[in-house]
């Protein structure tokens, strides 16, 4: 894992606890997880965010509770009480789709266990062992993305004569330690460029309304001593026309079945300013954030949020009005970035290949029917 900080503690003995990321980086603060509502409540408030961290925390805040219960009682108690929290847990947010097929994954494990055991023990062990793992297996996925998009970016720098200079990568959002359980997605590439010698300087959108890059890529990046720059959103178009940068690189809550993807609101813009000056738009994420149900963009719920995060500054917990009194705001936190400006999505099993019938579309559900080990490296 990287020096940054943790965005979640937890052990079976100690609980759970998450780092408050509505008060980074003025202050380092954790707060305990004790059951599903307390977990609930910390993703909707944005305590804890980013796709991959809020399945987890969910799926750990329901182990945390699952383990105080009582051993003794029917299995279909335990799978009825899991279930029925596993639902409440599925509608904090509703882009990122990793929450959603987190317990889908853990209702499959729930369902097993009933079918081979009597005691709401063994349900519950079951439940709490899964969620673990899903924990345990994060950071290995981010380290495989983030040295699969390394090499792409590489290769495509490689491929436009560029070849032995550091990469001038910039990104949106965050999406390093603190969207996931450690290293990153986009971050994580980012770090694995850092890692070989091989980035110049990455920046930093500050991500309005919420400036999770502001407040957090940024403090990931001081961190970690990663050569950073903070931009503001408007800036990019001048930062590519008047200095260039060798690629984009972005994380993901949702890929539709045909490519599209939706992440942070600003993302899509970017992606038409890549188009408009030739730089590579990667986006990262791992298979859990891949959506073979969803056909495309315009099937993601795009989830709304509440105006005053637009129209006031919220520091440290404290809220100043920004805009005129009595203006109306609309606030939706995600956008779709078609599939045809997306240069490559790179996942934790390599790249995912793009449809031979619609070259600018990528197959996602063909990617994840392979079997483990045959996916295609990234091009
Ligand atoms: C690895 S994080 C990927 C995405 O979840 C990230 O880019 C993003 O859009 C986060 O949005 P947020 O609203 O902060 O949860």
């Amino acid at each position: 894992m990287s020096g940054a900080l943790q965005s979640l503690r937890y052990s079976r003995s100690g609980g759970l606890e998450v780092l408050d990321q509505l008060k980074v980086p003025q202050s380092k603060q954790y707060t305990p997880i004790k059951n599903a509502e307390d977990a609930w409540k910390a993703v909707r408030s944005m305590q804890v965010r980013g796709a991959p961290l809020i399945a987890m925390v969910s799926a750990l805040g329901l182990a945390v509770e699952a383990t105080e219960r009582a051993k003794d009682p029917p299995a279909e108690d335990a799978a009825a009480w899991l279930r029925q929290k596993m639902s409440y847990l599925r509608t904090s947010r509703p882009t990122a789709v990793n929450l959603s097929n987190a317990m889908e994954v853990l209702e499959e494990v729930v369902n097993s266990a009933l079918q081979s055991g009597s005691h709401a023990a063994q349900v519950y062990e079951a439940y709490v062992c899964a969620a673990e793992r899903m924990l345990e297996e994060d950071v290995a996925a981010n380290k495989a993305i983030g040295e699969a998009g390394a090499d792409a970016i590489l290769a495509a720098m490689q491929a436009c004569g560029r070849g032995g200079s550091k990469a001038r990568v910039l990104t949106i959002c965050n999406t390093g330690s603190l969207a996931t359980a450690g290293w990153g997605t986009a971050l994580g590439v980012i770090r694995s460029l850092h890692a070989r010698g091989r980035l110049e300087r990455a920046f930093a959108c500050e991500t309005r309304p919420y400036n999770q890059g502001a407040r957090l890529t940024a403090f990931e990046f001081v961190e970690d001593g990663i050569p950073g720059t903070l931009i503001c959103d408007s800036m990019a178009a001048s930062l590519m026309q008047r200095f260039g940068v060798d690629a984009c690189v972005v994380g993901a809550d949702r890929v539709a079945a045909n490519g599209d993807t939706a992440n942070k609101i600003g993302t899509y813009a970017l992606a038409v300013l890549c188009r408009h000056h030739g730089v590579p738009f990667y986006v990262t994420a791992p298979l859990t954030t891949l959506d073979a149900k969803t056909r495309s963009g315009s099937d993601i719920p795009i989830e709304e949020r509440p105006g005053d995060e637009l129209s006031c500054l919220k520091l440290n917990g404290e809220s100043h009005r920004l805009a005129a009194p009595g203006i109306e705001v609309w606030n939706p936190a995600f956008d779709v970035t078609p599939a045809s400006l997306i240069t490559g999505i790179a996942t934790d099993k390599g790249l995912v290949p793009k449809r031979c019938s619609v070259p600018e579309d990528y197959d996602i559900a063909g990617f994840l029917a392979q079997p483990n080990g045959k996916r295609k490296k990234l091009a």
